[in-house]
């Protein structure tokens, strides 16, 4: 795990950790170590909160996002995702912290300048539903001054460039073709810095599919970096390549999607003829808490599972099942959460 990443309980290494969760609660950021990461940052945060008379509803984020990264923004609903993405786009006031954009610091001053390099989809796209997808464009495109041929760019990027849709007002476009549309003015002028709140929201698997590798493709294609956030573990698994979570309104886990994963419990499933002599002979295994059947021991490599293996035959106990076992995104999620329930 590299050392700019923040988790609350680390990777359990070389420990078994059998049926164990990782302390149970979520550790604020705060009690988290972060170093500074070799690369260079599109969005920083420090100590962002936002609190509405009594309730926090951000509290002290600290986000790092990555040039050129898809920094999946994770977390269950009202634990603070908009909100944080509202101040970074100036729609909502901070009550406390700063930000950098783009390398330039947020202020009220140079707001409109910094943010003229960003392109954003903040809930659902407001569009004149009485006007063509291209005619939303063009009135994006003059208030933005750019040229013409920005707008056959973007219908063509978000695949609403077919000639059936040319004449069809945007009141009768699906959700799916609404987002796409919502996208498409987010990406005119190629901004380098793309915001993108819940975008898949309400969408139909096929229009999910088609979304997601969208926005996968956007680093690669136009150097761009991808704020997007969601309540879905899979979605930001599949598309992200950075994450943070936030969970009532506190960045709980921060850092490469390769290092949350690697956080997982790694182990080996084991069924014998005789588990009672088996755990007498491999080390460190214990009986499954999930599955009394089974034993589990630490994940191993082939030659050393083979050798485990030929030993407990040799004592006259047979392998009957040998099987590795990793935990999944939603388990590690919900062990730095402490959340009983999935997202
Ligand atoms: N203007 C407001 N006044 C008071 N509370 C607010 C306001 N805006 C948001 N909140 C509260 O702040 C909390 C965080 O809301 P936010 O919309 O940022 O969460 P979220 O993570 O984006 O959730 P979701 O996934 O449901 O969109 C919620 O409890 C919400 O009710």
């Amino acid at each position: 795990m590299a050392d700019n990443d923040i988790h609350p309980a680390g990777r359990l290494g070389g420990a078994l950790g059998i049926g164990q969760k990782w302390g149970g609660s979520a550790k604020p950021a705060a009690q988290a170590s972060i170093g500074r990461r070799p690369g260079r940052m599109a969005v920083t945060t420090t100590g962002l909160t936002k609190r509405y008379g009594d309730t926090c509803v951000v509290d002290g984020v600290d986000l790092a996002v990555p040039e050129h990264a898809v920094y999946g923004f994770l977390g269950p609903n009202g634990a603070g995702k908009s909100t944080t993405m509202k101040m970074l786009l100036g729609l909502v006031h901070p009550t406390q912290g700063s930000a950098t954009i783009l390398g330039a610091s947020l202020t009220p001053e140079n707001r409109l300048e910094v943010l003229r390099r960003v392109g954003s989809l903040i809930e659902s796209p407001s569009c004149y539903p009485h006007l063509t997808a291209r005619e939303n464009l063009e009135i994006a495109r003059q208030l933005r001054g750019l040229p013409k041929s920005e707008i056959d760019e973007v219908l063509k990027i978000v695949r609403l460039d077919d000639p059936s849709v040319h004449r069809k007002r945007v009141g009768n476009f699906s959700l799916g073709m609404k987002q796409r549309l919502g996208i498409a003015c987010a990406l005119m002028g190629r901004p380098p810095l793309l915001l993108l709140d819940e975008p898949t929201n309400g969408l139909d698997p096929s229009g999910i599919h088609e979304i997601r590798a969208l926005i996968k493709g956007l680093p690669r294609m136009f150097d761009m970096t991808v704020v997007v956030s969601s309540h879905l573990l899979s979605e930001v698994d599949q598309m992200a390549d950075h994450v943070g979570i936030i969970c009532k309104g506190r960045m709980v886990w921060q850092g490469p999607l390769a290092s949350l994963h690697a956080c997982g419990r790694h182990w080996i499933g084991l069924k014998t003829t005789d588990n009672a002599r088996a755990l007498e002979f491999l080390p460190g295994a214990q009986t499954d808490p999930d599955d009394a059947a089974h034993l589990r021991i630490k994940a191993v490599d082939d030659v050393t599972a083979a050798r485990l293996s030929l030993g407990l035959a040799e004592r006259g106990i047979g392998v009957v099942r040998m099987e590795e076992h990793e935990d999944s995104l939603e388990d590690i999620f919900l062990a730095i959460t402490g959340m009983e329930e999935t997202l």
